[in-house]
């Protein structure tokens, strides 16, 4: 998280001191300007989806922002049990694990240099990995019709969701291996030369010799990926359903309540390269992981016609389970915020992993 973004989820987080987000009403209309364009009022800010107020009795709500109906939670939360598009696919059936095995690259259209979960994705012999029927399962974050397990997010971002990547029983032990073993903090950063304290638990895993990452006046320390196996353990699964991924960091998340949270803002570091690939795998409690796309002023480097529409503000919600994998790929750290706002209902704690490669520069060219 850093500079115009950074300061976006950060003020984000200062003003979120209470335990809910309830409504819009108090900041409503109060914007906050960077440099070159407005970034969004506070109101949204606090409210990314101020009508939904925990996980569960939504059956049926509709997800609004003030400019688009984002999809409803009741479809998003129900099962899909046949695999319905995209349309190449149309008439596959789940006849058995192998016939989804021979499609799921196609049907996850890879784009950039990750290829989709590769064909044998699940098929761990020590079985961390849910099944791959369990995992194009397109449970919520599909309803919206882009296809099983990707939400094209459109102009080159999308977004690759398994809700049962590794299985529950093996969730659980890693949720309680990282819970105990990792040597969580709480930094303080800086945001407009104030000090902040950071609204959750992190802790940086990163290999030798890369370069420094540093947010927010902050430069947290690198521990090894030797000293925690089973953190190597998941960051080979993850490379195994990603071919040609080749994470090399991680940032850890601990929420310990749903009063921890994480404000909007994009992990576009220039450590990261131009389009960073994002894995983020949760366990414990669920949480509400919500995109947004920046506001016109925020998006660069393309012209306006291959922008994001002007002054749409489009959002998208995925309810992060016990055992998922997210992927933000392609454009979307560039194009899109993303954050996980706080919850009253949350009651238990959440850990997240959120893999990244950072980029080693040559004097020529980022060498991959
Ligand atoms: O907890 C999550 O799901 C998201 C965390 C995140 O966005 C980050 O660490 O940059
Ligand atoms: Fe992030």
């Amino acid at each position: 998280m850093k500079s115009e973004n950074t300061v976006v989820g950060l003020i984000g987080e200062m003003l979120n001191p209470v335990s809910e987000i309830t409504g819009p009403k108090a900041n409503a209309g109060l914007k906050l300007k960077s440099e070159n364009a407005v970034v969004g009022s506070i109101g949204e800010m606090l409210n990314p989806v101020s009508e939904i107020t925990g996980p569960k009795a939504n059956a049926g709500l509709k997800l609004k922002s003030e400019n688009a109906v984002v999809g409803s939670i009741g479809e998003m939360l129900n099962p899909v049990s046949e695999i319905a598009g995209p349309k190449a696919n149309a008439g596959l059936k789940l006849k058995s694990e192998n016939a989804v095995i021979g499609s799921i690259g196609e049907m996850l259209n890879p784009v950039s240099e990750i290829a989709g979960p590769k064909a044998n994705a699940g098929q761990s012999e020590n079985s961390v990995v849910g099944s791959i029927g369990e995992m194009l399962n397109p449970v919520g974050p599909n309803a919206n019709g882009d296809g099983d397990g990707v939400r094209d997010l459109g102009n080159g971002s999308s977004v690759v969701y398994f809700p049962r990547f590794l299985s529950y029983e093996k969730s659980w032990e890693y949720f309680h291996y990282l819970d105990k073993h990792i040597p969580w903090t709480r930094p303080t950063i800086y945001v407009f030369g104030k000090p902040f304290v950071q609204p959750r638990d992190v802790c940086y895993i990163a290999s030798k010799g890369l370069k420094e990452l540093i947010y927010s006046g902050h430069k947290p320390d690198a521990h090894s990926w030797d000293d925690y196996p089973p953190l190597k353990e998941i960051l080979e699964e993850v490379h195994k359903a990603f071919p040609g991924s080749h994470f090399n960091s991680l940032l850890i998340n601990r929420y310990n309540s749903g009063n921890d949270y994480v404000g909007w803002h994009a992990d576009d570091e220039k450590l990261y390269g131009p389009n960073p690939e994002i894995a983020s795998i949760s366990f414990g409690c669920e949480r509400d992981f919500f995109l947004k796309t920046k506001s016109q002023g925020e998006v660069v480097r393309e012209p306006p016609s291959k922008r994001a529409k002007k002054n749409k503000v489009e959002k998208h919600c995925f309810k992060l389970k016990h055992g998922s994998l997210l992927l933000m790929r392609g454009n979307t750290q560039r194009d899109w915020l993303h954050s996980v706002p706080k919850r009253a209902k949350a009651e238990s704690a959440r850990i997240n992993l959120t893999f990244r490669r950072v980029m080693q520069m040559s004097s020529r060219r980022l060498l991959l």
